[in-house]
Order: C-alpha cells, then structure tokens, then sequence
C-alpha cells in the first residue's frame, strides 16, 4: 500500500495496485500497519459507513466543530470528486481546497484529519462513498459550508444536480468560521 501526502498537510491518499485475474480484481483497501507508520490509528476508527449518491449531487461542504473528526473517505463504487478545505488556523494552506478523483476502479482513499471541511459530486450514475469515522456522529457537532461559497470556489465538474435541504440553506465560511471555535483567526 502505498500513501502519499497532499498539499494539505495531514490529508494523506492510501491506495494500493488491484490484481487482476479471470474472475475480477483484488485489492487492499487499508492496511493498520502501513496507516500507523502515517499517523493514521486503525482503532480509532469507531463506525463505517457509506452514501449511495446519483449523477451530479454534491454532499458538503461538512465539517465538524469541537474537536472535530478525522475520516477515511473511498469511492467503493462509482466515481468522485472528493474535496478537502483546509480550515485549521494557522496552516499554511488555510482557506485552500484540493481535489481527489476517487474511482471503484482505483479503490484509493483519503485521510482527512480533523479540522478540515469535506464534500464531494458524483461523477457516475451511481456512485457510493465509504467512511470510516473515528467519532461517533453527532448532528449537534455538523457544519455546513455553502458548495458555491465564492472564496473557496471549488470547481465542481459537473452541473449540481442536487443538494440536501441542509446543504441549500448553508452559508458561505466567512459567515459561519465563528463557529468553528474561538481558536480560528479573524478575517
Ligand atoms: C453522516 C451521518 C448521517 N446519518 C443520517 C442522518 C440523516 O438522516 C441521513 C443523511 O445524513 P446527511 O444528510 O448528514 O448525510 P451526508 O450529507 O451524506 O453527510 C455526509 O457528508 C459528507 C460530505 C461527509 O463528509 C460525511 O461525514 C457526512 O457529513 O443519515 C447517520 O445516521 N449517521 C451519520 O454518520
């Protein structure tokens, strides 16, 4: 398995070489020894999950506020933008959104520690995200960040074909990094 590191520090891609043969591919998804030797604790993963997403919806931008939560993000089916926003103050990259493409075909996934916002599209009809969590989910703790915030400006591929109620009424980060916590700098 090998794991290369982003731009943003911390955001870590975990991905591995899929054996062929006549009956389909085999592939590691993750491995606790490689991941430790990244900083990235196999039992502090305490729920999976997975979203089934049609064509074009976009889910995020989501982060968690407190202390936030760090995610293992994969396209188990499907294909991906995947979209990290580096919101921890006082990195270099603060403010800054990277783009992974994430396919059933590369199996690869995305480390993203906590402090940073997360989103997707779904490039395929359908795609399905997997997650591994490392705190249990908590509504109170959601925030949402507006997709088409103008300072991030992430540039999704594909027309947004849906969003989630939460996800239309959200508001761009330079109206809601208040309540990120009292640690973010003023802008
Ligand atoms: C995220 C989540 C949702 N749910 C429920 C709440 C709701 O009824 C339904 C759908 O929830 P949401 O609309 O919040 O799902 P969704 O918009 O897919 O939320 C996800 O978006 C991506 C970008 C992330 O990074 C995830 O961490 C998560 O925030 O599933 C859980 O039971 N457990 C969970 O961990």
């Amino acid at each position: 398995m090998q794991v290369t590191r982003s731009r943003i520090a911390g955001v870590l891609v975990m991905e591995s070489e899929p054996v062929l043969d006549e009956r389909g591919w085999f592939v590691r998804t993750f491995d606790a020894d490689v991941a430790r030797e990244h900083g990235v604790r196999a039992e502090d993963f305490v729920q999976d999950s997975v979203s089934r997403s049609h064509r074009g919806v976009v889910r995020g931008l989501h982060v968690r506020t407190g202390r936030g939560e760090a995610k293992l993000v994969r396209c188990s089916r499907g294909a991906l933008l995947d979209v990290v926003v580096d919101l921890r103050p006082g990195s270099p990259t603060y403010g800054e959104w990277e783009g992974f493409e994430l396919t059933e075909e590369s199996q690869r996934s995305v480390y993203i520690p906590a402090g940073c916002a997360h989103g997707f599209q779904s490039l395929r009809e359908p795609s399905d995200t997997s997650y591994r969590i490392d705190r249990p989910h908590d509504p109170a703790e959601s925030l949402a960040i507006a997709h088409d915030d103008p300072d991030l400006a992430v540039a999704w591929p594909l027309p947004v074909t849906c969003l989630s109620a939460g996800d239309r009424a959200a508001r761009p980060l330079s109206e809601v990094r208040h309540l990120l916590g009292p640690a973010l700098p003023a802008r």
